[in-house]
Formats: structure tokens, sequence, C-alpha cells
């Protein structure tokens, strides 16, 4: 376990892998890349292509991790996009608790960054950052902004676009909708899985997850 960064009255839980114990089934941690087939996965804060402009996740993971009711549901959205030749692309699902506060030293602006006091949804296993490619070309849809783009145009009450963007983001927010995701209203990407409390909050490695989930 990382040595914690701010205090936060944790839920200490490592239920998830307590896989034969039923009260625990909904808080089981799913590897998307194993459940989900073709699901494609982008993991940004893995790399450098994100608004830290380093790794967040040093062991480089390739796949990330939901709660199982969120990974169910993302799965039958992947269906559904997949039948009309799309599929999801994932960004970010789990994140470890101390990256939300590392985050947070850097944005402090609770539109865009879970305040570390509550903790965030991705901390929960509940939340996924996502977007749609085409699969005839391999282009991701147009949604007007890059991902962790943080300002008002991001926004799901900004008009200031063209229609077929617009349309792209309604495909993604109804697909999500469908299923049972909330979206938040300042980030078009942004869909968690509701009754957050129930999930609590992690602040275990990749690592440790992929051992554990095994
Ligand atoms: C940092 C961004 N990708 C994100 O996930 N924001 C929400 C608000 C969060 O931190 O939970
Ligand atoms: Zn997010």
């Amino acid at each position: 376990m990382p040595k914690r960064k701010s205090k936060v009255n944790f839920a200490e839980n490592q239920h998830f892998f307590k896989k034969n114990d039923k009260r625990y089934d909904s808080l089981s941690m799913i590897n998307l890349t194993q459940y989900i087939p073709g699901i494609v996965i982008d993991l940004r804060y893995a790399g450098y292509n994100n608004f830290m402009h380093i790794p967040m996740y040093k062991q480089h993971p390739n796949t990330t991790f939901l709660r199982k009711p969120a990974a169910e549901a993302l799965k039958k959205a992947q269906e559904a996009l997949n039948q009309q030749s799309l599929s999801l692309v994932i960004w970010d699902g789990y994140r470890p608790y101390d990256v939300t506060v590392d985050f947070w030293n850097k944005v402090h602006d609770e539109r865009y960054v879970a305040n570390p006091k509550n903790g965030s949804g991705h901390n929960r296993g509940i939340a996924v950052d996502v977007s749609i490619i085409n699969l005839k070309n391999g282009q991701l849809l147009n949604m007007g902004t890059d991902f962790d783009n943080f300002t008002d145009s991001a926004h799901a009450n900004f008009m200031g676009l063209p229609d077929s963007v617009l349309a792209n983001r309604r495909l993604l927010r109804q697909t999500m909708q469908a299923f049972g995701f909330e979206a938040l209203p300042t980030e078009w990407w942004h869909n968690s899985w509701p009754n957050a409390k129930h999930f609590p909050i992690l602040n275990v490695t990749f690592k440790q997850l992929q051992r554990m989930t095994k």
C-alpha cells in the first residue's frame, strides 16, 4: 500500500478479493480487458499524454478495473455500440486515491478534479472516462475537445459546437445512461455508477489489484 498523502476517513477494505463470499460480490474489481472483448483501452495516466504530463500510474498498466456492477453495465454499453461498428475507448477507470491527491494539488477545482476530502468515483472503482471510436476507420468520434480539457467547452450544456459533435456527445451520454451510468455535467467523458458510498475508496496499486483479482 503506498503511503497516503492526505487524511481521509477511509473505509478500509480488501473485500473485493473475497470472491466466494456473496455479500462482497458487488465489490469485486473486474479487469476490463479480460471481461469486455475488444474494448479499446488507452490509459492516459499510464503515459505522458495527460494534464500532469508525467505517468501517474508508475507501473504503466495496460488495463484497468471497475467494480462488478459498473463493469457489467459497461459491457452492455460496449455491445450496443458494437452493433453500430463503434467501440468504447477507456481513458481511465480505477484510480488510486493518492493520484487524486496529486491531481488536486495541481487543479484545485471541484468541477474538474475530485476533492480528496470526498475521494473520487475513480478511487471507488465506479467511474470511467470514456469516448467512442469508429471501428471501420479506427478514428475517435469528434467530441469537440480532448480528454481533461477543463473548460466550459467540455460541459454537457455547451452548445457552441457543430451539430455532428453534439450528436456524438449525445450518443455517448445516452448509451452510458441507458445502462445506468450518470454523466458529470462538466466533463463529457466522465461517467459514474450511482450510490458511490456503497463502494469504499481504495488506494491499492495496479500490481496489487492484478494479484488480488487473479
Ligand atoms: C481528472 C478527471 N479525469 C476526472 O476524473 N475528474 C473527476 C471529477 C474526478 O476526479 O473524479
Ligand atoms: Zn473521470
